[in-house]
């Protein structure tokens, strides 16, 4: 099976490289190799390789930055994905597409389920929003569409690397409490994902049989657990000085939103549920800070 995956060098993509399993071939493309907002050069590269499937791990994901740089945003996030959705539909393809959380507002207090109502707060959630959209309205149940949050890997830039620095470069830090969500491990996710192909083949064809969904199948997949991205902070710092990563701590205070301004709101709330991601990959979530342990294992090792 020959599986293209787009955004190479992102985080996930990278993950999605690391986990492959033997029986999948894989082509990865960089967005200097393969620009998801270029049509023409989506349709030549995608014929080219004919793919059974496309995984879309390109993203605009600078969440501040989007609020001023639009265009951009919505050319990556909406365009490209809506381009890749056309040229799957040619070909016949399956299209894994990767959204987020912050589709949500963020105003509920229990998990958020995949048929829960979009409304995202910030550029970045609309943008991921209308992609998710196009991709749904193009090819129904010819896609997955898979929410995450909070990701971080080993491999590029995210809230741990920046903490972790942080912790080296200041004196104490102030970090939100009164937003939650849960973190997620962006290997955790790649191997749910190569899970996910192996079994879906059966369940795209009962599917398609029933006809009882034209809709792209939605599911949602974090680590397991709650927490504030000051719980997170306070965890990073805890495990990497148990793992000789850092060599004291600082202090760290659990800061209100309000405190801490930035040009993005974000939603105060976006646990999602991964129940049906779970049946249908058959992988179950690991709490956390398990995951996060893990990778700065892997993180120490690898310095
Ligand atoms: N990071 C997170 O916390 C979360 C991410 N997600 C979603 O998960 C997916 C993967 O995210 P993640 O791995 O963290 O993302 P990264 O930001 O690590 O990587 C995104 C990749 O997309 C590439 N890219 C940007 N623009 C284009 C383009 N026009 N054409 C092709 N490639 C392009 C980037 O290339 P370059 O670096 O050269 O610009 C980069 O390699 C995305 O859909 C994201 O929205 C969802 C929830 C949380
Ligand atoms: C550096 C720093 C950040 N923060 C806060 C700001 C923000 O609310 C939170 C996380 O900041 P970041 O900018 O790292 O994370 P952010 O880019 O908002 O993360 C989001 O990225 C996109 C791509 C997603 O899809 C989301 O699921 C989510 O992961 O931490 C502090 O409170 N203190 C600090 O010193």
């Amino acid at each position: 099976m020959k599986v293209l995956v787009t955004g190479k060098g992102g985080q996930l993509a990278w993950e999605l490289e690391q986990t492959t399993p033997s029986y999948i071939e894989i082509i990865s493309f960089s967005a200097n190799e393969l620009d998801i907002t270029n049509q023409a050069q989506v349709n030549e590269v995608v014929i080219a390789h004919s793919p059974d499937i496309i995984i879309n791990a390109a993203a605009y994901t600078a969440v501040d930055k989007a609020e001023t740089d639009k265009e951009t945003a919505y050319a990556v996030n909406e365009k490209g994905s809506e381009y890749l959705a056309l040229i799957c539909k040619e070909i016949s393809a399956k299209l894994i597409h990767i959204s987020t959380d912050f589709v949500f507002d963020g105003l509920k207090n229990t998990p958020y389920q995949t048929d829960d109502t979009p409304n995202p707060v910030n550029v970045y959630g609309d943008s991921k929003l209308q992609g998710d959209i196009k991709v749904n309205n193009l090819l129904g149940c010819q896609a997955i569409i898979i929410r995450t949050g909070w990701m971080y890997s080993e491999n590029g830039n995210n809230f741990v690397k920046t903490m972790l620095r942080l912790m080296v470069e200041k004196e104490q830090l102030g970090i939100i409490y009164d937003q939650v969500g849960t973190p997620t491990w962006a290997k955790g996710l790649a191997e749910m994902i190569w899970a996910l192909i192996s079994r879906h083949s059966g369940i795209e064809e009962r599917d398609i049989r029933n006809l009882s969904t034209s809709s792209a199948q939605i599911y949602h997949w974090t680590d397991a657990g709650v927490a504030s991205w000051y719980d997170f902070a306070v965890a990073i710092q805890e495990l990497a000085i148990e793992k000789g990563m850092l060599d004291k701590a600082i202090p760290v205070r659990p800061i209100p939103a309000s405190a801490y301004p930035t040009p993005a709101q974000r939603p105060s709330f976006s646990v999602i549920d991964k129940t049906t991601a779970e049946q249908a990959s058959r992988v179950e979530t690991k709490h956390w800070r398990k995951q996060l342990s893990a990778m700065l294992d892997e993180l120490h090792s690898s310095s």
